[in-house]
């Protein structure tokens, strides 16, 4: 029914005041309607709080019951930090309850949904489906892959160079644009470089947005643990900084990094497995990350498979250069049937440049 969207659209929106506060757990928002008229609503709004069916259910009061509540996620059915609220729906006796999409946790999908119908409550499953999942993809990815989401940063010329040919980088994009990858770093739980751009760039990796917002831990890929010991992630104190190393680094030179927001990550190999380095993140409840280059660590990113969104702006500038570096450096592809293909999701206009959002076809 085009109400049911309606109800559930709004749902959308306000599952979208939890995103970036509710890792590890989705952002999800839900709306009680009585005799169409809403009242109640709320969100998931941080982990470990109440879910977002039970601020909506409080904020009706008596009027729950006999209600229709719309939620983009199923509700929970098991115990984890707070009470399922598959239960506390059918104690307050909902009259129904629609849903956008289902749980994408194999041992919980479809039990929630289960618990409601088996309680004679009426439930209609899958109104605005595709929204609900584009709005938890990195949740949902984590939960079914094991694996944090990856999202993928360059900036670049248009003529695609991310430097000029002597390594000068500051700025190829506009305020605008540098503005806007803050509002990504604030919504994924790490931020990751090579040591090659510490190196260059020496930066500081943090959010600096208006209104504040958390820091992600600051990832270092650094075979040779080379990260200058008076760089900025080491010395600032602003935010946690992994460094991952390879097997071969000795303890003395590991122990030369011991501070208190420092910690080393060593691999079991002497160089860094992409995939490896995903599984070890994942267990340390890493669940999405930010590249941010640079262009060898996206070409390993990227020839590991290892990527679910790339965010690309492009300046009104001309750079060339055959050493002026690009995006996407290192090994690449050697034939056009092994290349990256995307789909484009979207494209912007950020102040003068030009902003892609695009994901590797499946
Ligand atoms: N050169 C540029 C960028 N450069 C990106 C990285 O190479 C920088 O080291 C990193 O953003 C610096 O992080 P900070 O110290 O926390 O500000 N990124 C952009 O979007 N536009 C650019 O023109």
């Amino acid at each position: 029914m085009q109400h049911d969207e309606r109800y559930m659209r709004l749902a959308l929106e306000i599952a979208k005041t939890g995103i970036g506060q509710t890792s590890p757990n989705p952002a999800v928002g839900a709306v009680v309607v009585k005799n169409g008229e809403i009242v109640g609503f709320g969100a998931h709004l941080k982990a470990g709080e109440p879910h977002a069916e039970v601020h909506a259910i409080r904020m009706a009061g008596d009027k729950a019951k006999g209600a229709t509540v719309y939620v983009t996620l199923e509700p929970c059915s098991h115990f984890g930090k707070t009470p399922p609220c598959a239960d506390l729906l059918v104690e307050i006796g909902v009259q129904r309850v629609v849903i956008a999409t289902t749980d994408p946790n194999p041992l919980v999908a479809g039990k929630g949904i289960e618990k409601l119908r088996q309680a004679g409550i009426d439930v209609t499953v899958g109104v605005l489906k595709e929204e609900a999942d584009e709005l938890n993809r990195v949740f949902f990815h984590y939960i079914t892959t094991k694996t944090p989401f990856v999202t993928m940063k360059f900036a670049s010329s248009l003529d695609g160079k991310i430097a000029t040919k002597t390594g000068e980088s500051k700025w190829i994009t506009s305020e605008e644009a540098r503005q806007d990858v803050h509002h990504y770093r604030v919504c994924h739980d790490a931020i990751l470089v090579g040591v090659d751009t510490v190196i260059a760039d020496n930066p500081s990796l943090t959010v600096r947005l208006p209104e504040g917002g958390k820091n992600p831990i600051r990832i270092i890929l650094d075979t040779h643990l080379r990260t200058p010991l008076d760089a900025k992630v080491i010395q600032d104190g602003e935010a946690e900084t992994w460094i991952v190393v390879g097997s071969e680094v000795s303890s003395e030179r590991i122990a030369r990094y011991t501070r208190p927001n420092v910690r080393i990550l060593s691999m079991p190999t002497p160089t860094i497995e992409i995939r490896e380095l995903l599984n070890m993140l994942a267990a340390h409840k890493i669940t999405s990350i930010f590249v941010e280059g640079g262009a060898k660590v996206h070409d390993s990113f990227i020839r590991a498979g290892a990527v679910q969104e790339i965010i690309a702006y492009f300046a009104p500038k001309i750079i060339g250069g055959r050493e002026a570096k690009t995006p996407v450096g290192g090994i690449g592809f050697a034939h056009m049937t092994d290349v990256l293909e995307l789909t484009i999701k979207r494209v912007e206009t950020i102040g003068q440049d030009i902003k892609i959002i695009a994901a590797p076809k499946r």
